[in-house]
C-alpha cells in the first residue's frame, strides 16, 4: 500500500491523445511533410563515357559515363526526380596548378550539362564548382605563392586569385545549360564574383546560386573523396574549411554569402550540425536553406543497417525528418533515388 496519493494529471499534461493513430502521428509534423521535390540526387559523372563503375565506399552509387547517363536518369526522371547536382571525375585529364580540365569543353560534367539539358528539359541540373576534382594537388582553389610559416603542411589558398577563376568554371557550367551553380571551395569572395560574372554575361537571372555556406572540415567526406578521386595530395582543407565548433563562424560565413548574392544556402555535413541549420533557417528566413547528407553519413547508415542496428528506410526518414524540422527545405542525398520510391509508399513507420 503506497503512502502517497498521485494528483490526477492536469489537462496540459495530457498529450498522448493528440497522437495515438497513425494518422494523427502524421498531423504533428508542423505543416512540414519530405516530399520528392526536397531531394537533389548528386552524381559522378566520369571521363570514361562508357564508365558505369561501382565506387566501393559509396555503397549503391556509381561513377557514370556520358553514355550511360540517360539511361540512368530517365527511369528516376518518371518517378519524380526533379534535381541532380553534378560532380565531375577525371580520371584520365591531364590535371595542373589552376584546374584547368574544369571547365575544358570536354570536360565530363559539360558534357553533362549539354545533354542532360537536351534530354531532360525539365530537370533541374545543379553543378558543384570546384578546383579539387581538377588540380594537380588536389585543393579546392589556386594555392598562395607564400609558404605557412606554422606549418608547411598546410596549404594556404590565394583567394584572391582563386574567386575569380572559380567564378570562370561556374560561367562555363551556365553556358554549358547549368540552372544551378553550387560553389563548394569555401574561399572568401567566391560568392560575389560569381554573381557578378554571371550578371555580366547574361545568366544573373538565369541561374540559381547556390552557396555551400557552412561547409565543415568533417571527417565525413572519405567516401565523396573516393568516389571523385578528389582527396588532397598534401595537407587538408582546415584553412578553408570551418572548424566543427565554430557555430559563430558559420552564421557569418552565412549572413556573408546571403549578403554577396547567394540564392539558396548550405549548410553540410547534416547530422552533427543541425544547430547550424536551424541558425541559417533563422538567419535568413527569406533564404531556401539547404543541407547536404554527405558520403559518410549515407554509408554509415547503409552500414548500420547492413549490421541490423536499425531498419534502414526508417533511420534514412529519421535524419532527412529532422533536417526538414531544423529548417532544411532542400536535401542533397544519396538516398534520393530510394526516397522516390519510398515516399509513394504508405508509411508503416508512425
Ligand atoms: N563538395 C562535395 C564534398 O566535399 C563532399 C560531399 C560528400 O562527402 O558527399
Ligand atoms: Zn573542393
Ligand atoms: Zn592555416
Amino acid at each position: 500500500m503506497s503512502s502517497f496519493t498521485v494528483a490526477p494529471l492536469e489537462i496540459s499534461s495530457v498529450l498522448h491523445g493528440g497522437y495515438h493513430h497513425p494518422v494523427a502521428r502524421r498531423y504533428q509534423n508542423n505543416g512540414r511533410n519530405l516530399t520528392k521535390g526536397m531531394f537533389m540526387y548528386p552524381i559522378f559523372i566520369s571521363d570514361d563515357p562508357d564508365a558505369e563503375e561501382i565506387v566501393a565506399t559509396l555503397p549503391g552509387q556509381k561513377r557514370w559515363g556520358i553514355n550511360k547517363l540517360e539511361g540512368f536518369i530517365a527511369p528516376l526522371v518518371q518517378k519524380g526526380l526533379k534535381s541532380v547536382i553534378l560532380f565531375g571525375v577525371p580520371m584520365k585529364m591531364e590535371k595542373d596548378a589552376r584546374g584547368s580540365p574544369a571547365d575544358d569543353p570536354q570536360t565530363p560534367v559539360i558534357l553533362a550539362l549539354q545533354l542532360l539539358s537536351k534530354k531532360f528539359p525539365q530537370l533541374f541540373l545543379a553543378c558543384d564548382v570546384c578546383l579539387c576534382e581538377y588540380t594537380d594537388h588536389g585543393h579546392c582553389g589556386i594555392m598562395s605563392e607564400l609558404p605557412n610559416p606554422l606549418h608547411s603542411n598546410m596549404p594556404t589558398l590565394d583567394a584572391e586569385k582563386s574567386a575569380p577563376r572559380i567564378a570562370e568554371v561556374a560561367l562555363a557550367y551556365a553556358r554549358a545549360g547549368a540552372h544551378c551553380v553550387a560553389p563548394s571551395d569555401m574561399m572568401d569572395g567566391r560568392i560575389r564574383s560569381i554573381k557578378l560574372a554571371l550578371m555580366e554575361n547574361g545568366y544573373g537571372n538565369r541561374v540559381t546560386l547556390m552557396s555551400y555556406a557552412a561547409k565543415f572540415a568533417s571527417g565525413l567526406y572519405g567516401p565523396f573523396r573516393d568516389a571523385a578521386g578528389s582527396a588532397p595530395m598534401y595537407g587538408n582543407r582546415k584553412c578553408y574549411q570551418l572548424p566543427p565548433n565554430a557555430r559563430g563562424l558559420a552564421r557569418r560565413a552565412i549572413k556573408r554569402d546571403a549578403a554577396e548574392g547567394a540564392d539558396i544556402l548550405m549548410v553540410k555535413p547534416t547530422l552533427p550540425y543541425l544547430d547550424i541549420v536551424s541558425d541559417c533557417a533563422t538567419l535568413e528566413p527569406d533564404h531556401p536553406c539547404a543541407v547536404y547528407q554527405v558520403s559518410g553519413e549515407y554509408a554509415m547508415i547503409v552500414a548500420g543497417a547492413e549490421k541490423g542496428i536499425y531498419d534502414l528506410k526508417q533511420m534514412a526518414f529519421e535524419t532527412c525528418e529532422g533536417f526538414v524540422r531544423a529548417g532544411a527545405s532542400i536535401i542533397l542525398s544519396y538516398f534520393t533515388p530510394q526516397f522516390l520510391d519510398w515516399l509513394d509508399e504508405e508509411r508503416t513507420d508512425l
